[in-house]
Protein backbone atom coordinates (compact mmCIF):
# COMPACT_ATOMS: atom_id res chain seq x y z
CA UNK A 1 0.00 0.00 0.00
CA UNK A 2 1.09 3.26 -1.22
CA UNK A 3 -0.45 5.91 1.12
CA UNK A 4 -0.90 4.36 4.47
CA UNK A 5 -1.49 6.27 7.53
CA UNK A 6 -2.11 10.03 4.52
CA UNK A 7 -5.03 11.33 4.89
CA UNK A 8 -7.02 12.56 1.76
CA UNK A 9 -10.07 14.95 1.40
CA UNK A 10 -11.67 14.49 -1.74
CA UNK A 11 -14.54 16.67 -3.56
CA UNK A 12 -17.53 15.17 -5.02
CA UNK A 13 -16.62 12.38 -3.70
CA UNK A 14 -20.01 10.39 -3.63
CA UNK A 15 -20.02 9.16 -6.71
CA UNK A 16 -18.43 8.80 -10.43
CA UNK A 17 -14.74 9.33 -10.80
CA UNK A 18 -14.74 10.77 -6.88
CA UNK A 19 -15.95 8.22 -5.39
CA UNK A 20 -13.21 5.81 -7.38
CA UNK A 21 -10.75 8.20 -5.77
CA UNK A 22 -11.64 7.52 -2.35
CA UNK A 23 -12.19 4.25 -2.66
CA UNK A 24 -9.12 3.54 -4.32
CA UNK A 25 -7.20 5.64 -1.59
CA UNK A 26 -8.31 3.64 0.68
CA UNK A 27 -6.97 0.46 -1.16
CA UNK A 28 -3.81 2.18 -1.04
CA UNK A 29 -4.04 2.53 3.24
CA UNK A 30 -5.25 6.58 3.34
CA UNK A 31 -7.81 7.58 5.37
CA UNK A 32 -10.40 9.80 3.20
CA UNK A 33 -12.80 12.22 3.93
CA UNK A 34 -15.43 11.92 1.23
CA UNK A 35 -17.06 15.50 0.52
CA UNK A 36 -20.02 16.12 -1.27
CA UNK A 37 -23.25 18.66 -1.56
CA UNK A 38 -25.07 15.86 -1.35
CA UNK A 39 -26.27 14.72 2.17
CA UNK A 40 -27.47 11.64 1.35
CA UNK A 41 -23.76 10.62 -0.08
CA UNK A 42 -22.83 9.72 3.74
CA UNK A 43 -24.13 6.38 2.80
CA UNK A 44 -21.15 5.92 0.46
CA UNK A 45 -18.74 6.93 3.48
CA UNK A 46 -20.22 3.78 5.28
CA UNK A 47 -20.24 1.46 3.02
CA UNK A 48 -16.59 2.10 2.44
CA UNK A 49 -15.94 1.33 6.13
CA UNK A 50 -13.39 2.82 9.21
CA UNK A 51 -11.21 4.80 7.27
CA UNK A 52 -13.95 6.89 5.35
CA UNK A 53 -16.16 9.74 6.74
CA UNK A 54 -18.21 12.09 5.44
CA UNK A 55 -18.90 15.65 5.28
CA UNK A 56 -21.73 17.52 3.52
CA UNK A 57 -20.51 20.71 2.11
CA UNK A 58 -20.63 23.41 -1.07
CA UNK A 59 -16.90 23.82 -2.06
CA UNK A 60 -17.92 26.84 -3.67
CA UNK A 61 -18.74 28.63 -0.61
CA UNK A 62 -15.56 29.49 1.67
CA UNK A 63 -17.44 28.78 4.96
CA UNK A 64 -18.21 25.28 4.47
CA UNK A 65 -14.56 24.68 2.77
CA UNK A 66 -13.32 26.76 5.96
CA UNK A 67 -15.78 23.59 7.94
CA UNK A 68 -14.70 20.83 5.75
CA UNK A 69 -10.70 21.61 6.79
CA UNK A 70 -12.19 22.04 10.31
CA UNK A 71 -14.11 18.88 10.31
CA UNK A 72 -10.82 16.69 8.32
CA UNK A 73 -8.58 17.82 11.72
CA UNK A 74 -11.24 16.84 14.01
CA UNK A 75 -11.55 13.34 12.20
CA UNK A 76 -7.66 12.90 11.20
CA UNK A 77 -5.89 15.09 12.76
CA UNK A 78 -3.86 16.39 9.48
CA UNK A 79 -4.60 16.52 5.51
CA UNK A 80 -1.50 15.50 3.10
CA UNK A 81 -3.88 14.59 -0.15
CA UNK A 82 -6.32 17.13 -1.35
CA UNK A 83 -8.23 15.53 -4.75
CA UNK A 84 -10.40 18.83 -5.81
CA UNK A 85 -13.01 16.42 -7.79
CA UNK A 86 -16.18 18.12 -7.78
CA UNK A 87 -17.93 19.76 -10.81
CA UNK A 88 -20.90 20.40 -12.79
CA UNK A 89 -21.22 20.46 -16.97
CA UNK A 90 -23.59 22.69 -18.58
CA UNK A 91 -25.37 22.96 -22.19
CA UNK A 92 -26.34 26.04 -23.99
CA UNK A 93 -25.24 27.62 -26.86
CA UNK A 94 -22.63 30.16 -26.46
CA UNK A 95 -25.53 32.86 -27.30
CA UNK A 96 -28.10 31.24 -24.97
CA UNK A 97 -25.76 31.42 -21.76
CA UNK A 98 -27.05 33.11 -19.02
CA UNK A 99 -24.85 35.61 -16.83
CA UNK A 100 -25.99 33.21 -14.18
CA UNK A 101 -25.34 29.88 -15.32
CA UNK A 102 -21.77 31.11 -16.09
CA UNK A 103 -21.05 32.33 -12.86
CA UNK A 104 -22.92 29.51 -11.62
CA UNK A 105 -20.38 26.93 -13.38
CA UNK A 106 -17.18 28.97 -12.85
CA UNK A 107 -17.81 28.69 -9.14
CA UNK A 108 -18.08 25.24 -8.86
CA UNK A 109 -16.00 24.05 -11.12
CA UNK A 110 -13.07 25.98 -10.54
CA UNK A 111 -13.18 28.81 -7.68
CA UNK A 112 -13.88 25.75 -5.66
CA UNK A 113 -10.79 24.59 -6.41
CA UNK A 114 -9.18 27.74 -5.56
CA UNK A 115 -10.78 27.92 -1.74
CA UNK A 116 -9.91 23.63 -1.05
CA UNK A 117 -6.67 24.15 -2.43
CA UNK A 118 -5.75 27.46 -0.52
CA UNK A 119 -7.53 26.05 2.91
CA UNK A 120 -5.79 22.75 2.70
CA UNK A 121 -2.15 24.14 1.69
CA UNK A 122 -2.32 26.16 4.71
CA UNK A 123 -2.05 23.04 6.70
CA UNK A 124 -0.14 21.34 4.44
CA UNK A 125 2.25 24.32 5.17
CA UNK A 126 2.50 23.70 8.72
CA UNK A 127 3.08 19.76 7.90
CA UNK A 128 5.95 20.86 5.57
CA UNK A 129 4.12 18.49 2.44
CA UNK A 130 1.20 17.75 0.67
CA UNK A 131 0.05 16.69 -2.47
CA UNK A 132 -3.20 18.39 -4.84
CA UNK A 133 -4.87 16.89 -7.85
CA UNK A 134 -7.28 19.21 -9.39
CA UNK A 135 -9.75 17.33 -11.66
CA UNK A 136 -9.30 18.79 -15.16
CA UNK A 137 -10.84 17.82 -18.24
CA UNK A 138 -9.56 16.82 -22.23
CA UNK A 139 -12.12 19.68 -22.72
CA UNK A 140 -8.87 22.17 -21.48
CA UNK A 141 -7.31 21.46 -24.86
CA UNK A 142 -10.31 20.65 -27.40
CA UNK A 143 -12.90 22.67 -27.35
CA UNK A 144 -16.65 21.62 -27.69
CA UNK A 145 -19.71 23.56 -28.62
CA UNK A 146 -22.35 24.28 -25.89
CA UNK A 147 -19.92 23.57 -23.50
CA UNK A 148 -19.38 27.23 -22.65
CA UNK A 149 -18.61 27.72 -19.03
CA UNK A 150 -17.53 24.03 -18.82
CA UNK A 151 -14.49 24.41 -21.40
CA UNK A 152 -13.77 27.35 -19.38
CA UNK A 153 -13.48 26.40 -16.63
CA UNK A 154 -11.53 23.35 -17.32
CA UNK A 155 -8.73 25.63 -19.51
CA UNK A 156 -8.35 27.40 -16.43
CA UNK A 157 -7.39 24.43 -13.83
CA UNK A 158 -4.89 23.57 -15.87
CA UNK A 159 -3.31 27.04 -15.06
CA UNK A 160 -4.50 27.01 -11.64
CA UNK A 161 -2.33 23.84 -11.15
CA UNK A 162 0.57 25.60 -12.54
CA UNK A 163 0.04 28.44 -10.72
CA UNK A 164 -0.30 26.73 -7.16
CA UNK A 165 2.50 24.55 -7.59
CA UNK A 166 4.81 27.56 -8.08
CA UNK A 167 4.05 29.19 -5.18
CA UNK A 168 3.82 25.82 -2.76
CA UNK A 169 6.83 23.89 -4.04
CA UNK A 170 8.60 26.08 -1.45
CA UNK A 171 6.74 24.00 1.37
CA UNK A 172 7.01 20.58 0.02
CA UNK A 173 3.38 20.44 -1.71
CA UNK A 174 2.91 19.32 -5.28
CA UNK A 175 0.00 20.09 -7.02
CA UNK A 176 -1.07 18.20 -10.65
CA UNK A 177 -4.13 17.78 -11.98
CA UNK A 178 -5.84 15.27 -14.24
CA UNK A 179 -7.60 15.41 -17.90
CA UNK A 180 -10.01 12.59 -18.15
CA UNK A 181 -11.95 11.56 -21.64
CA UNK A 182 -15.16 10.47 -21.69
CA UNK A 183 -15.33 8.47 -18.60
CA UNK A 184 -18.61 6.75 -18.34
CA UNK A 185 -20.32 8.57 -15.01
CA UNK A 186 -22.99 10.33 -14.59
CA UNK A 187 -22.01 13.76 -15.84
CA UNK A 188 -20.73 12.30 -19.24
CA UNK A 189 -24.11 10.76 -19.52
CA UNK A 190 -25.88 14.27 -19.40
CA UNK A 191 -22.54 15.92 -21.28
CA UNK A 192 -21.96 13.61 -24.03
CA UNK A 193 -23.65 10.00 -24.25
CA UNK A 194 -27.12 11.69 -24.42
CA UNK A 195 -27.65 9.99 -27.46
CA UNK A 196 -26.46 7.44 -30.11
CA UNK A 197 -25.10 10.21 -32.25
CA UNK A 198 -22.97 12.09 -29.43
CA UNK A 199 -21.72 8.50 -28.43
CA UNK A 200 -20.61 7.76 -32.02
CA UNK A 201 -18.95 11.21 -32.50
CA UNK A 202 -16.88 10.44 -29.07
CA UNK A 203 -15.77 7.06 -30.03
CA UNK A 204 -15.36 7.87 -33.31
CA UNK A 205 -12.51 10.16 -32.18
CA UNK A 206 -11.03 7.88 -28.93
CA UNK A 207 -8.32 5.42 -30.81
CA UNK A 208 -9.27 3.25 -27.49
CA UNK A 209 -12.76 2.63 -29.13
CA UNK A 210 -14.13 2.78 -25.72
CA UNK A 211 -14.94 5.17 -22.39
CA UNK A 212 -13.12 5.21 -19.64
CA UNK A 213 -13.71 3.82 -16.06
CA UNK A 214 -14.03 6.00 -13.21
CA UNK A 215 -11.12 3.53 -11.95
CA UNK A 216 -8.99 4.19 -14.45
CA UNK A 217 -8.85 7.77 -13.48
CA UNK A 218 -8.58 6.63 -9.77
CA UNK A 219 -5.59 4.93 -10.26
CA UNK A 220 -3.77 8.37 -11.62
CA UNK A 221 -4.69 10.26 -8.70
CA UNK A 222 -3.41 7.27 -6.49
CA UNK A 223 -0.27 7.65 -8.23
CA UNK A 224 -0.09 11.42 -8.43
CA UNK A 225 -0.63 11.63 -4.45
CA UNK A 226 2.06 9.00 -3.83
CA UNK A 227 5.71 9.75 -3.52
CA UNK A 228 5.90 7.52 -6.66
CA UNK A 229 5.29 10.97 -8.19
CA UNK A 230 7.90 12.81 -5.80
CA UNK A 231 9.11 15.02 -8.84
CA UNK A 232 6.09 15.60 -10.16
CA UNK A 233 4.43 19.07 -10.05
CA UNK A 234 3.20 21.62 -12.06
CA UNK A 235 1.58 19.01 -14.64
CA UNK A 236 -1.66 17.59 -16.08
CA UNK A 237 -1.77 14.29 -16.80
CA UNK A 238 -4.55 13.32 -19.92
CA UNK A 239 -6.30 9.56 -19.32
CA UNK A 240 -8.39 9.50 -22.01
CA UNK A 241 -7.77 6.57 -24.50
CA UNK A 242 -5.78 8.28 -26.89
CA UNK A 243 -8.47 11.22 -27.41
CA UNK A 244 -5.70 14.27 -27.80
CA UNK A 245 -3.17 12.45 -29.60
CA UNK A 246 -5.88 11.46 -32.25
CA UNK A 247 -6.73 14.58 -34.97
CA UNK A 248 -8.64 12.56 -37.31
CA UNK A 249 -11.58 10.14 -36.71
CA UNK A 250 -11.54 6.14 -36.70
CA UNK A 251 -13.53 3.53 -37.87
CA UNK A 252 -16.67 2.83 -34.52
CA UNK A 253 -17.10 -0.80 -34.04
N1 LIG B 1 -17.12 11.90 -16.58
C1 LIG B 1 -16.35 12.43 -17.51
O1 LIG B 1 -16.40 12.07 -18.72
C2 LIG B 1 -15.36 13.50 -17.16
C3 LIG B 1 -14.40 13.84 -18.12
C4 LIG B 1 -13.46 14.82 -17.81
C5 LIG B 1 -13.48 15.45 -16.58
N2 LIG B 1 -14.43 15.10 -15.66
C6 LIG B 1 -14.40 15.80 -14.37
O2 LIG B 1 -14.32 14.86 -13.31
C7 LIG B 1 -14.99 15.38 -12.15
C8 LIG B 1 -16.03 14.38 -11.68
O3 LIG B 1 -16.88 14.11 -12.77
P1 LIG B 1 -17.96 12.92 -12.69
O4 LIG B 1 -18.18 12.46 -14.08
O5 LIG B 1 -17.57 11.92 -11.65
O6 LIG B 1 -19.25 13.74 -12.19
P2 LIG B 1 -20.55 13.30 -11.38
O7 LIG B 1 -21.60 14.28 -11.78
O8 LIG B 1 -20.82 11.84 -11.54
O9 LIG B 1 -20.12 13.57 -9.85
C9 LIG B 1 -19.83 14.88 -9.44
C10 LIG B 1 -20.06 14.96 -7.95
O10 LIG B 1 -19.76 16.28 -7.51
C11 LIG B 1 -20.75 16.70 -6.59
N3 LIG B 1 -20.83 18.17 -6.55
C12 LIG B 1 -21.32 18.99 -7.52
N4 LIG B 1 -21.25 20.27 -7.13
C13 LIG B 1 -20.71 20.28 -5.88
C14 LIG B 1 -20.39 21.30 -4.95
N5 LIG B 1 -20.65 22.59 -5.21
N6 LIG B 1 -19.85 20.94 -3.76
C15 LIG B 1 -19.61 19.63 -3.47
N7 LIG B 1 -19.88 18.60 -4.32
C16 LIG B 1 -20.43 18.94 -5.50
C17 LIG B 1 -22.03 16.06 -7.10
O11 LIG B 1 -23.01 15.98 -6.06
C18 LIG B 1 -21.53 14.69 -7.55
O12 LIG B 1 -21.60 13.74 -6.50
C19 LIG B 1 -15.58 16.74 -12.60
O13 LIG B 1 -14.69 17.77 -12.23
C20 LIG B 1 -15.63 16.62 -14.12
O14 LIG B 1 -15.55 17.88 -14.77
C21 LIG B 1 -15.37 14.14 -15.91
O1 LIG C 1 -17.36 15.42 -25.87
S1 LIG C 1 -16.08 15.11 -25.27
O2 LIG C 1 -15.02 16.05 -25.72
O3 LIG C 1 -15.66 13.70 -25.42
C1 LIG C 1 -16.22 15.34 -23.55
C2 LIG C 1 -15.32 14.70 -22.72
C3 LIG C 1 -15.39 14.91 -21.36
C4 LIG C 1 -16.39 15.73 -20.84
C5 LIG C 1 -16.44 15.97 -19.37
O4 LIG C 1 -15.28 16.71 -19.02
C6 LIG C 1 -17.29 16.38 -21.66
C7 LIG C 1 -17.21 16.18 -23.04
Amino acid sequence: MKLTDKVAIVTGATQGIGLACAQRLITEGAKVMLVDIKPEGAGAATALGEQARFFAADVSQKADVDAMVAATLAAFGRVDILINNAGVTHAANFLDVSEDDFDRVLRINLKSMFLCGQAVARVMVRQRGGAIINMSSVNAELAIPNQVPYVVSKGAINQLTKVMSLNLVEHGIRVNGIGPGTILTELAKQAVMASPEARHTILSRTPMGRCGEPEEVASIAAFLASDDASYMTGQTLYVDGGRLALNYTVPVQ
